[in-house]
């Protein structure tokens, strides 16, 4: 009996610590916050009725994140702690009874949303922001102050009667319009689309890249305060005194006399949270008074003095009308589960995203299912479950398809990502006219003139079939188009001849390379001034580009492996179509950096990272992410890790301070 129980608490806990890495480090988890919590409390219960079996490292006391080894770690002076949490009212009321043993005195409580984001610790010294860390494991965690700078809500200067040295609390997250933007932005660049605002949010706060950082618009909002001597006695008054000092906190708080107020608040945003512009996963109580507060003090894990109520995610049931499958630009097949019309936190919802195989597999969908549907953090609903209580006994299994729908050539499956593709790159009809509709985009090769209708026809017309064609159409060949007038006609010749303007980083974007981004196509440009260099790069050669990973880099490889691309790119050269990148004088100082590659790492003090790579850049040098073998200098700040342990341990890298650095330059 003792032995099983030992089995089934420590398979739970490995089993959490598995969930745990997916959802803090991957930022990809694979259960419910519901599930997981759950299991928690499954463990919870486990352990406090067999303290024999009690180990510090189990997830029940400890704070799930982790440390990466991307960035300076950093010890908090104050921990970092989670929130206990609960999903109903009699959880609450236990709450209160436990706080009223250890204070036996009247108890207010300040109510908050519970933003859904990443925590964040920043340090403020003298009124100026000094330091971001991560929650990490809640006793070190990683140091982005970088990053947090580019978050225009993070204050970089305080105004008012401060406190000398303290820190701030809050979390970073991202709003539902640019959570909707990024994914709208990498569809169009054929890249996979985010799962949900959390994740992303969370994700992008790791970017080696401080302008990518930017470019996501996260916000932030803070909740916490910590120091000596604060000028307050309430968590309340702090509140709004750090309002006064230029700090975005939430207006949507309430100080709350009894549990009652407690729950009308929590009813309220129950409903109302869905027109929030933003996420919250629930509501954050918090005892008002910091004597209270400090009374009542902390589990391993947690305080005391506040608890998380979790709204559950909304679900509904409806029936599996059909599954349908959409074919992408980059021939990525989406499978697409058509429900029978159903509300759901606000909406009708008819469709849900299926994502891929493996997940109909592990539903065991079949014919005509009832399914339950949930609006998590995904804007996209997912489905969930299935009622098999209403299953028709004689319903088969959703057999996912092996052809494809457009143009019924057999499917490949790209084990890692566990999608299908459509190969028939050049003659499948979704993929060769997404792929000219990408190509005239604005971002790519702006060919106002040319509309996604025009380019169906001219496709349908067999005028043209990738985007090299676009060059060699007359005006004779367009005059004769349905509703083509004389002057249309010469737009569209104008529009595609003055492409040729377009320089290469952005031709490059337009080519639609699978996973290459306007990002990508930039510093792929920069490293491979022309394209027949970037034709002839290695697979080593691609990743040691910043941000270039493998799975970038063997999409490149393919893509000059088809013969009907080579052809394409000899045609855009002949046309006169940029291929290489101009030479722009202005753009590099010196040549003393040549043939060197770079590293920075740690926290830099007389310039930024971005500054850094700039100057690396335009000395003639090259930025790489890496310390290996090819690294030639590795500049390291204040507090650097293991990049500069790698580094001494391969012995050839130079290390170099950031004024030595500088003097390289001169
Ligand atoms: N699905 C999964 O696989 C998986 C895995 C691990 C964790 N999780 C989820 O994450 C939870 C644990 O994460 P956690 O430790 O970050 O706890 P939590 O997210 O439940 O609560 C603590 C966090 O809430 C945030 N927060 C937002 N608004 C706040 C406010 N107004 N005041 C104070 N804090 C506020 C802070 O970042 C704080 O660290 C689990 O309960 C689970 O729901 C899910
Ligand atoms: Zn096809």
């Amino acid at each position: 009996m003792s032995a099983e129980i030992q089995q089934k608490i420590e398979s739970l806990r490995e089993e959490l610590q598995q969930h745990n890495y997916s959802y803090y480090v991957l930022d990809e988890p694979t259960i419910s916050d519901f599930e997981f919590d759950a299991k928690l409390k499954e463990l919870q219960t486990l352990e406090q009725q067999h303290p024999e079996f009690y180990d510090a490292n189990s997830p029940t006391f400890r704070v799930g994140g982790e440390i990466t080894k991307n960035f300076p770690t950093v010890r908090h002076q104050y921990r970092m702690y989670s929130l206990d949490n609960s999903y109903d009212f009699n959880d609450l009321e236990d709450w209160e009874r436990r706080i009223m043993r250890t204070l036996d005195e009247p108890v207010e409580f300040v109510a908050e949303l519970k933003y859904d984001g990443a925590s964040i610790s920043l340090l403020y010294e003298n009124g100026i922001l000094s330091e971001a860390v991560t929650r990490g494991d809640g006793f070190q965690g990683d140091e982005i102050t970088g990053n947090v700078r580019t978050i225009q809500d993070v204050p970089l200067k305080l105004t008012g009667d401060f406190p000398q040295r303290f820190f701030m609390r809050g979390e970073i997250f991202l709003s539902r319009k640019n959570f909707d933007r990024i994914n709208a932005q990498r569809a169009e660049d054929g890249l996979d689309l985010y799962m949900n605002p959390r994740n992303t949010a969370s994700g992008s706060l790791k970017l080696q890249d401080s302008s990518e950082v930017r470019k996501r618009r996260l916000s932030a909002v803070f909740y916490q305060f910590i120091g000596e001597d604060f000028p307050a006695e309430t968590h309340w008054e702090i509140l709004q005194k750090a309002k006064s000092w230029g700090v975005s906190i939430s207006e949507n708080s309430r100080l709350c006399r009894t549990l009652q107020d407690v729950k009308d608040f929590i009813n309220f945003w129950d409903e109302e949270r869905h027109k929030l512009p933003f996420e919250i996963d629930g509501i954050v109580l918090k005892v008002n008074s910091l004597k209270q507060q400090q009374q009542l003090g902390y589990t391993a894990k947690s305080p005391r003095w506040a608890m998380a109520y979790k709204f559950k995610a909304e679900k509904a049931e409806t029936e599996l009308l059909s599954v349908s499958y959409q074919v992408g630009r980059t021939g990525a097949i989406t499978p697409v589960a058509n429900l029978k019309p159903v509300l759901l936190a606000g909406t009708v919802v008819k469709r849900a995203s299926l994502h891929n195989e493996d997940i109909i597999k592990k539903l065991g969908l079949h014919a005509n299912d009832f399914v339950f549907v949930e609006k998590g953090g995904e804007i996209i609903p997912k489905i969930t479950g299935i009622n098999l209580e209403k299953r028709d006994t004689q319903s088969s299994e959703i057999q996912y398809i092996t052809h494809c729908p457009e143009c019924g050539t057999e499917l490949v499956k790209i084990e890692e990502q566990a999608i299908h593709f459509c190969p028939n790159e050049a003659h499948c009809p979704p993929q060769v006219v997404g792929k000219m509709i990408h190509f005239v985009s604005r971002k790519a090769m702006n060919i106002e003139s040319l509309g996604q209708e025009t380019i169906q026809q001219l496709n349908r017309e067999k005028l043209i079939e990738n985007p090299a064609d676009f060059y060699a159409l007359t005006k004779e060949q367009l005059l004769p188009l349905e509703r083509m007038a004389e002057k249309s006609a010469q737009n569209i010749i104008n529009g595609i001849e003055k492409s040729k303007e377009i320089p290469y980083e952005k031709v490059l974007f337009a080519l639609g390379i699978r996973h290459i981004g306007e990002t990508v196509a930039k510093k792929l440009a920069k490293n491979f001034p022309s394209i027949d260099e970037l034709k002839s790069a290695s697979l080593d050669e691609l990743t040691q580009v910043d941000d270039i990973g493998e799975k970038i880099a063997l999409s490149i490889i393919a893509w000059f492996e088809q013969p009907e691309n080579l052809l394409m790119v000899e045609r855009l050269k002949q046309y006169g179509v940029q291929l290489q990148k101009t030479e722009n004088q202005t753009d590099t100082i010196s040549d003393v950096l040549a043939g060197k590659t770079f590293l920075f790492t740690g926290k830099l003090s007389l310039f930024t990272r971005e500054q850094a790579e700039e100057m690396v850049e335009r000395h003639g040098g090259k930025n790489i992410s890496a310390v290996s073998k090819n690294l030639n200098y590795l500049v390291a700040g204040e507090k650097a890790g293991s990049k500069l342990k790698k580094a001494q341990e391969i012995g050839t890298v130079e290390i170099l301070d950031e004024q030595q650095f500088l003097d390289l330059l001169k």
